[in-house]
Protein backbone atom coordinates (compact mmCIF):
# COMPACT_ATOMS: atom_id res chain seq x y z
CA UNK A 1 0.00 0.00 0.00
CA UNK A 2 2.88 2.39 1.09
CA UNK A 3 6.34 2.28 -0.83
CA UNK A 4 9.48 3.17 1.56
CA UNK A 5 12.43 3.94 0.21
CA UNK A 6 15.63 4.29 2.49
CA UNK A 7 18.25 7.44 1.22
CA UNK A 8 21.76 7.90 1.62
CA UNK A 9 20.57 9.80 5.34
CA UNK A 10 19.59 7.26 7.80
CA UNK A 11 16.41 7.80 8.68
CA UNK A 12 15.84 10.11 6.00
CA UNK A 13 13.05 8.43 4.27
CA UNK A 14 10.91 8.55 0.91
CA UNK A 15 7.54 7.50 1.49
CA UNK A 16 5.12 6.81 -1.56
CA UNK A 17 1.50 5.98 -0.95
CA UNK A 18 -0.38 3.75 -3.70
CA UNK A 19 -2.76 5.55 -5.55
CA UNK A 20 -6.01 4.43 -6.34
CA UNK A 21 -6.83 5.72 -9.93
CA UNK A 22 -10.06 5.49 -11.53
CA UNK A 23 -12.60 7.48 -13.40
CA UNK A 24 -13.15 10.14 -10.81
CA UNK A 25 -9.15 11.00 -9.89
CA UNK A 26 -7.87 8.82 -7.49
CA UNK A 27 -8.17 7.62 -3.30
CA UNK A 28 -4.55 7.29 -1.13
CA UNK A 29 -3.74 6.69 2.44
CA UNK A 30 -1.91 9.56 2.96
CA UNK A 31 -0.48 8.63 6.37
CA UNK A 32 -1.04 5.62 8.12
CA UNK A 33 0.51 4.78 11.62
CA UNK A 34 0.00 1.00 10.74
CA UNK A 35 2.29 1.37 7.36
CA UNK A 36 4.77 3.16 9.85
CA UNK A 37 4.85 0.37 12.31
CA UNK A 38 5.32 -2.29 9.78
CA UNK A 39 8.44 -0.60 9.23
CA UNK A 40 9.53 -0.23 12.35
CA UNK A 41 9.21 3.13 12.37
CA UNK A 42 7.56 4.43 15.47
CA UNK A 43 6.24 8.06 15.30
CA UNK A 44 3.60 10.57 16.88
CA UNK A 45 2.64 13.02 15.08
CA UNK A 46 0.82 15.76 16.84
CA UNK A 47 0.53 19.01 14.21
CA UNK A 48 -0.18 19.16 10.81
CA UNK A 49 1.36 22.58 8.71
CA UNK A 50 0.11 23.67 6.00
CA UNK A 51 1.59 26.32 3.69
CA UNK A 52 1.42 28.32 0.68
CA UNK A 53 4.27 29.62 -1.35
CA UNK A 54 2.97 32.12 -4.26
CA UNK A 55 5.97 32.53 -6.24
CA UNK A 56 8.39 30.15 -7.85
CA UNK A 57 11.80 30.14 -5.87
CA UNK A 58 10.41 30.75 -2.59
CA UNK A 59 13.22 29.25 -0.03
CA UNK A 60 11.14 28.90 3.61
CA UNK A 61 14.32 27.02 5.43
CA UNK A 62 16.69 25.59 6.67
CA UNK A 63 14.83 25.21 9.83
CA UNK A 64 14.61 23.24 12.98
CA UNK A 65 13.11 23.26 16.26
CA UNK A 66 15.88 22.44 19.04
CA UNK A 67 15.09 20.06 22.21
CA UNK A 68 13.16 19.76 23.54
CA UNK A 69 10.82 20.40 20.98
CA UNK A 70 12.80 19.13 18.17
CA UNK A 71 10.47 17.98 15.66
CA UNK A 72 9.82 15.12 13.17
CA UNK A 73 8.65 15.73 9.97
CA UNK A 74 6.63 13.85 7.40
CA UNK A 75 6.37 16.58 4.47
CA UNK A 76 4.12 16.02 0.98
CA UNK A 77 3.36 18.98 -1.39
CA UNK A 78 -0.43 19.20 -1.86
CA UNK A 79 -0.45 22.01 -5.17
CA UNK A 80 2.61 22.79 -7.25
CA UNK A 81 6.22 21.32 -7.00
CA UNK A 82 9.01 21.81 -4.36
CA UNK A 83 12.34 20.82 -3.93
CA UNK A 84 12.60 19.35 -0.88
CA UNK A 85 16.02 19.35 1.24
CA UNK A 86 16.93 17.80 4.64
CA UNK A 87 20.62 18.14 6.41
CA UNK A 88 22.00 16.18 8.41
CA UNK A 89 23.24 18.22 12.11
CA UNK A 90 23.09 15.21 14.42
CA UNK A 91 26.28 15.51 16.85
CA UNK A 92 28.07 12.93 15.82
CA UNK A 93 26.91 11.72 12.54
CA UNK A 94 28.87 10.26 9.69
CA UNK A 95 26.87 12.21 7.60
CA UNK A 96 26.89 15.42 9.61
CA UNK A 97 26.62 18.50 7.49
CA UNK A 98 25.49 15.79 4.09
CA UNK A 99 22.43 16.65 2.66
CA UNK A 100 19.56 15.31 0.61
CA UNK A 101 16.84 16.66 -2.17
CA UNK A 102 13.91 15.15 -3.84
CA UNK A 103 11.14 16.74 -5.97
CA UNK A 104 7.70 16.88 -4.27
CA UNK A 105 4.81 17.44 -6.21
CA UNK A 106 1.13 16.82 -5.93
CA UNK A 107 2.05 14.91 -9.31
CA UNK A 108 4.04 11.83 -7.81
CA UNK A 109 2.50 11.91 -4.38
CA UNK A 110 6.33 11.28 -2.60
CA UNK A 111 6.34 12.35 0.80
CA UNK A 112 9.78 12.67 2.65
CA UNK A 113 10.44 11.43 6.58
CA UNK A 114 12.79 13.49 8.12
CA UNK A 115 13.73 12.92 11.83
CA UNK A 116 14.62 15.13 14.37
CA UNK A 117 18.28 16.14 14.12
CA UNK A 118 17.70 17.52 10.66
CA UNK A 119 17.86 20.63 9.09
CA UNK A 120 14.45 21.14 6.65
CA UNK A 121 13.85 23.48 3.90
CA UNK A 122 12.30 23.68 0.57
CA UNK A 123 12.41 25.46 -2.69
CA UNK A 124 9.37 26.24 -4.79
CA UNK A 125 9.37 25.23 -8.35
CA UNK A 126 5.81 26.02 -9.69
CA UNK A 127 3.86 29.43 -8.53
CA UNK A 128 1.15 28.50 -5.67
CA UNK A 129 2.96 25.29 -4.04
CA UNK A 130 1.44 24.20 -1.02
CA UNK A 131 3.54 21.86 1.46
CA UNK A 132 1.46 19.85 4.23
CA UNK A 133 3.26 18.13 7.04
CA UNK A 134 2.62 16.15 10.16
CA UNK A 135 5.14 17.18 13.04
CA UNK A 136 5.85 15.30 15.96
CA UNK A 137 5.87 18.17 18.73
CA UNK A 138 4.21 21.52 18.61
CA UNK A 139 5.37 24.95 17.54
CA UNK A 140 7.87 26.09 20.38
CA UNK A 141 9.26 29.60 18.60
CA UNK A 142 12.03 29.99 21.36
CA UNK A 143 13.04 26.31 19.80
CA UNK A 144 12.64 27.66 16.63
CA UNK A 145 16.12 28.03 14.13
CA UNK A 146 17.19 28.95 11.33
CA UNK A 147 20.91 28.21 8.74
CA UNK A 148 20.96 29.26 5.94
CA UNK A 149 19.60 28.49 2.71
CA UNK A 150 22.95 28.67 0.57
CA UNK A 151 25.46 27.90 3.04
CA UNK A 152 25.31 23.70 2.93
CA UNK A 153 26.54 22.87 -0.38
CA UNK A 154 22.96 21.83 -1.66
CA UNK A 155 22.63 21.71 -5.17
CA UNK A 156 19.41 23.92 -5.74
CA UNK A 157 17.09 23.88 -8.92
CA UNK A 158 17.94 26.76 -11.09
CA UNK A 159 14.41 28.47 -10.96
CA UNK A 160 15.98 31.39 -12.94
CA UNK A 161 15.18 34.32 -10.16
CA UNK A 162 16.61 34.83 -7.19
CA UNK A 163 14.90 33.39 -3.94
CA UNK A 164 11.60 34.80 -1.89
CA UNK A 165 13.22 34.53 1.26
CA UNK A 166 11.70 36.15 4.59
CA UNK A 167 13.49 38.25 6.65
CA UNK A 168 14.65 35.59 9.44
CA UNK A 169 15.73 33.82 6.37
CA UNK A 170 18.04 36.11 4.47
CA UNK A 171 19.37 36.94 8.02
CA UNK A 172 20.23 33.41 9.23
CA UNK A 173 23.51 31.98 10.12
CA UNK A 174 25.73 29.87 7.76
CA UNK A 175 26.22 26.15 8.55
CA UNK A 176 29.83 27.06 9.13
CA UNK A 177 29.06 29.21 12.69
CA UNK A 178 26.28 26.75 13.34
CA UNK A 179 26.09 25.20 16.89
CA UNK A 180 23.72 22.33 16.71
CA UNK A 181 21.89 21.56 19.60
CA UNK A 182 21.22 18.10 18.76
C1 LIG B 1 6.31 26.95 11.93
C2 LIG B 1 5.16 27.65 12.59
C3 LIG B 1 4.94 29.01 12.41
N1 LIG B 1 3.89 29.61 13.03
C4 LIG B 1 3.67 31.04 12.77
C5 LIG B 1 4.85 31.92 13.14
C6 LIG B 1 4.82 33.02 12.13
O1 LIG B 1 3.99 34.08 12.59
C7 LIG B 1 4.17 32.40 10.90
C8 LIG B 1 5.15 32.06 9.80
O2 LIG B 1 6.18 31.29 10.38
P1 LIG B 1 7.52 30.98 9.56
O3 LIG B 1 7.92 32.23 8.80
O4 LIG B 1 8.52 30.39 10.53
O5 LIG B 1 7.03 29.88 8.53
P2 LIG B 1 7.98 29.03 7.55
O6 LIG B 1 9.07 29.91 7.01
O7 LIG B 1 7.09 28.32 6.63
O8 LIG B 1 8.66 28.01 8.54
C9 LIG B 1 8.52 26.61 8.39
O9 LIG B 1 9.25 26.26 7.26
C10 LIG B 1 10.08 25.13 7.30
C11 LIG B 1 10.11 24.54 5.92
C12 LIG B 1 9.78 24.12 8.34
O10 LIG B 1 10.07 22.94 8.20
C13 LIG B 1 9.24 24.57 9.62
O11 LIG B 1 8.05 23.85 9.93
C14 LIG B 1 8.93 26.01 9.71
O12 LIG B 1 10.10 26.65 10.18
O13 LIG B 1 3.52 31.20 11.36
C15 LIG B 1 3.02 28.92 13.84
O14 LIG B 1 2.07 29.49 14.39
N2 LIG B 1 3.22 27.59 14.05
C16 LIG B 1 4.26 26.92 13.45
O15 LIG B 1 4.41 25.69 13.65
Amino acid sequence: MTDFERTPLSDVILVTPRRFGDHRGFFSESWSARAFAEQGLDVTFVQDNHSLSSQVGTVRGLHYQSPPHAQAKLVRCGRGRIFDVAVDVRSGSATYGQWFGVELSFENGKQLMIPAGFLHGFMTLEPDSEIIYKCTDFYAPECDGAVRWDSCGIDWPDVGIAPVLSEKDAVAVPLSEFKTPF
